[in-house]
């Protein structure tokens, strides 16, 4: 399978936060969920990824091609979509349009109207006045019209509402049908995921923890829950963090087979959440420093 994005340990320091060794690939044809909590790294990656930053080491690539050589192709190749103002704001969209149309050699006037037409856009209104829904889609207007065949989203569900936010979702799913587009998108609302992800890269303090297809996470990953008799030095190793109370533990695990061997029925198991994944996680990189 084809990778668009590789990154190969890459590092990455700002005073007091660092990416570690980070690895990662996303696959031609999916979408790739990108989740993580506050300050954990994600904008750092997508700004590695679009080459607005510069890693200290470690490679970045795109369509297989590295940006010193191949920065102006890769660039026509990719959409980044994000909900801040990244156009003039005192033009219109329809004068947006002239100004970006010359940069791109795939530009397609018919995509730029058709979409305008669907997201309901003003031509004519200055963009300054956009609400952040209204960018959102002006950004994936151009990223559309220029055929991107990687779309590059930062956080582009927050701060939607909850119906914009489900449009926007139906949207990059009809986008994906025809197979020869990918999307990669960070987000904190991990519910979104449900609707398209197929795949999930999660980071964590900088480093990668996994890059796997959605349905796999459930399957490797369980919360479970029992008495607190059944707890000692050895079984607590199995867990990746463990919430304890007066009425027993809930843990997680990404060692099913092992759990069940040695707790058997004495304790209940469930499927994981996102959530639940990403909150253990961090609790257990914060038990075990
Ligand atoms: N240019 C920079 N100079 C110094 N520190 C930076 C710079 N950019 C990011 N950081 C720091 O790197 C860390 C990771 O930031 P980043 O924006 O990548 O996190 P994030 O996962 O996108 O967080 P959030 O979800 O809160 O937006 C933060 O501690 C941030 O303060």
């Amino acid at each position: 399978m084809e990778n668009v994005i590789e990154l190969q340990h890459v590092h990455k320091s700002f005073d007091g936060f660092q990416l570690k060794d980070f690895s990662m690939t996303v696959k031609k044809g999916f979408v790739t969920g990108f989740i993580g909590g506050n300050g954990v790294g994600k904008s750092t990656t997508i700004k590695l990824i679009m080459n607005l930053l510069q890693p200290d080491s470690g490679t970045v690539s795109l369509f297989g091609l590295n940006y010193k050589d191949h920065e102006k192709e890769i660039k026509q190749r990719i959409g980044f979509v994000f909900d801040e103002n990244i156009f003039y704001e005192n033009v219109t969209l329809a004068e947006m349009k002239r100004i970006i149309k010359p940069s791109y050699s795939n530009w397609d006037d018919n995509l730029f109207d058709y979409y305008v037409q669907t997201f309901e856009l003003p031509l004519t209104k200055k963009i300054k006045t956009f609400s952040k829904g209204m960018m959102m889609k002006a950004s994936l207007t151009v990223a559309l019209s220029h055929q991107a065949e990687l779309i590059i989203m930062d956080e582009p569900t927050s701060g939607l509402d909850p119906i914009f936010r489900r449009e926007l979702l139906d949207i990059l799913h009809d986008l994906m049908q025809d197979g020869e587009k990918t999307i990669f998108f960070s987000t904190h609302i991990t519910t979104d995921l449900d609707r398209i992800a197929d795949y999930i890269t999660f980071i964590h303090n900088g480093e990668h923890i996994f890059t796997k297809e959605f349905y796999r996470i459930e399957e490797d990953y369980a919360i479970v829950k029992g008495g607190m008799e059944l707890l000692d030095a050895d079984t607590e190793r199995e867990f990746i963090a463990i919430r304890k109370s007066a009425h027993g533990f809930v843990a997680l695990t990404d060692r099913k087979a092992r759990v069940r061997t040695i707790f058997g029925d004495m304790v209940l198991t469930e499927k994981p959440t996102l959530e639940d994944i990403m909150f253990y996680t961090k609790k257990g990189a914060e038990q075990h420093v």
